[in-house]
């Protein structure tokens, strides 16, 4: 099958968060199953060149009709680690991937909405009739929009859409004016409830309600959460949306690439490890002390790696910090925040505690150091408010360390809880959960996954041992895109 992913990240060459290790991950599994599979991204100023590989023009002068004018636009090409990816880059003042980040300028709906159009016209003229376009999140939401309603009527009306949901809380807003420049035009149209209007808002249109209205195909990333989705807060007002749609939606659990993510062969780790080589873990455990400074002694180290948002229940990954360290711990966080109050906050307590023997903060985005406090740590908290998937406490496993996670969304299907769990054997669990969003709640899975650390070094080595024998590659995902992708083919 021939397949088109149109995404705004894939890691590592662009990466906030989970969704660059998708489409990477997925876009890899599709291949090793015979697939053709291409990426199209936007070209940003801040991606990281260095892992493209043979970067060269593929497209000259590929114009996009945009309000009554078009843009001209170069698309390059090259590989990231093996994916051929196309960029996108628009040659006009707005500068729409020249702002130093990926996300968070004020016209990011009309970045996006330009982005989506671009994709499509360059798939038109230059003649690429994939069989499925695999679209993510609300920044492509109008992919399907703009498939169905102008360019099936210019040669593509073969072309499938799989949309995928990684995150329902950001779906992207706007006004009219998106809808004259993308040049779907006709207000009253598009304004209908039935199409794009937002569910609340009746002035705005949605761009994540135009993907599931208009895809064939959508889902989210994990079963539980395309429950609460559906039927929870957790669809933020797009519950409605998907009982009418049901029939077309469903959650697949995401996998984890494990050539970018095992402690066997990962190059950012200085000692390589496996499941009966946990000595080798000790030694990375050193490391990670040594280049973050704290203090060698008879202590577990737990992790928080991830953004720093009000999803991800920034208080309890706070409290943790101050928990650990009275209760004979260290911590490790590496997180950034776009938000302004929660980055004050998070630099705050990094001065006040920059001196302590116990603790590091890491505030910023790096991908290197990441893989090193996977491989170095004890323990990894994952105290979200919601969350769809999440892969952290999937990467933690895989290098050993015992997820302590709040039980919600994907984190339900992949933790089982040491001491509580019904529905695992005793030797099926792998990790602790917690279920209320109070401090209490946190600290007494803490408080027993740091006395198991302690008082039974045997049993958690056991429980180490637990996690690192699931499997959460793309394997199984890989073959339920597979049969999504089947059953939508043309
Ligand atoms: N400061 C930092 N430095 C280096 N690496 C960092 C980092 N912060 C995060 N990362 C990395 O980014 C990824 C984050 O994965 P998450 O599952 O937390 O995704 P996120 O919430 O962004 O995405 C959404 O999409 C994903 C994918 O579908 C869902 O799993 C998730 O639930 C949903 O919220 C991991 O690979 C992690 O190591």
């Amino acid at each position: 099958m021939y397949i088109v992913q149109i995404a705004s990240e894939c890691a590592p060459v662009i990466k906030a968060g989970g969704l660059g290790d998708v489409v990477y991950g997925l876009s890899r599994e599709l291949e090793v199953r015979g697939n053709c599979v291409e990426i199209i991204l936007p070209m940003y100023d801040c991606m990281r060149y260095d892992h493209i590989w043979g970067l060269h023009e593929a497209y000259l002068d590929l114009w996009v009709p945009w309000y009554d004018g078009a843009i001209n636009c170069s698309v390059y090409c090259g590989w990231v680690h093996g994916r051929l990816c196309f960029f996108i880059q628009p040659n006009s003042q707005d500068n729409f991937f020249n702002r130093g980040n990926y996300y968070g300028s004020s016209d990011d709906n009309l970045r996006f909405a330009f982005f989506s159009k671009a994709a499509l016209e360059f798939l038109l003229v230059s003649n690429k009739r994939p069989d499925i376009i695999h679209c993510h999140d609300w920044q492509t939401g109008l992919v399907p929009v703009m498939l169905y309603e102008i360019y099936q009527y210019h040669g593509m009306s073969n072309q499938r859409v799989c949309y995928t949901i990684h995150n329902f809380k950001h779906q992207g807003f706007a006004g009219n004016e998106v809808l004259r420049a993308t040049g779907l035009n006709q207000e009253s149209y598009y304004y209908d409830y039935d199409r794009l209007r937002d569910n609340f808002n009746p002035f705005a249109i949605n761009f994540m309600k135009g993907g599931i209205v208009y895809s064939n195909y959508v889902n989210t990333v994990s079963p539980h959460h395309a429950w609460e989705a559906h039927y929870g807060e957790e669809g933020y007002g797009l519950g409605h949306t998907l009982e009418l749609h049901q029939s077309k939606f469903s959650g697949i659990l995401n996998g984890v690439d494990y050539d970018v993510w095992n402690p066997e062969i990962d190059k950012y780790i200085p000692h390589h490890y496996n499941i009966d080589q946990l000595e080798n873990k000790a030694k990375n455990k050193k490391a990670l002390r040594e280049k973050l400074l704290l203090q060698d002694v008879d202590k577990p180290i737990i992790a928080y790696i991830g953004r720093l948002d009000q999803q991800k229940g920034v208080h309890l990954v706070h409290h943790a910090i101050y928990y650990a360290i009275h209760h004979g711990a260290q911590f490790v966080l590496l997180g950034s925040a776009t938000e302004k109050a929660i980055n004050d906050w998070f630099c705050h307590e990094k001065a006040f505690l920059n001196d302590h023997p116990d603790v590091h903060l890491e505030l910023g985005f790096n991908e290197e150091l990441a893989h090193l406090i996977y491989a170095g740590s004890d323990m990894i908290i994952v105290p979200s408010n919601y969350e769809p998937c999440g892969l952290t406490q999937i990467i933690g496993m895989k290098y050993g360390t015992v997820p302590i996670v709040r039980g919600v969304g994907g984190l339900v299907s992949t933790v089982f809880d040491r001491d509580y769990d019904q529905n695992h054997a005793p030797e099926k669990r792998n990790g602790y959960v917690f279920y209320q969003t109070d401090t209490p709640a946190l600290e007494s899975a803490m408080e027993r996954a740091i006395s198991l650390w302690y008082q039974y070094p045997k049993e958690f080595e056991q429980l180490i041992q637990q996690g690192m024998e699931y499997d959460f590659s793309w394997n199984n995902p890989g073959a339920q895109y597979m049969n999504v992708y089947e059953f939508i083919k043309a």
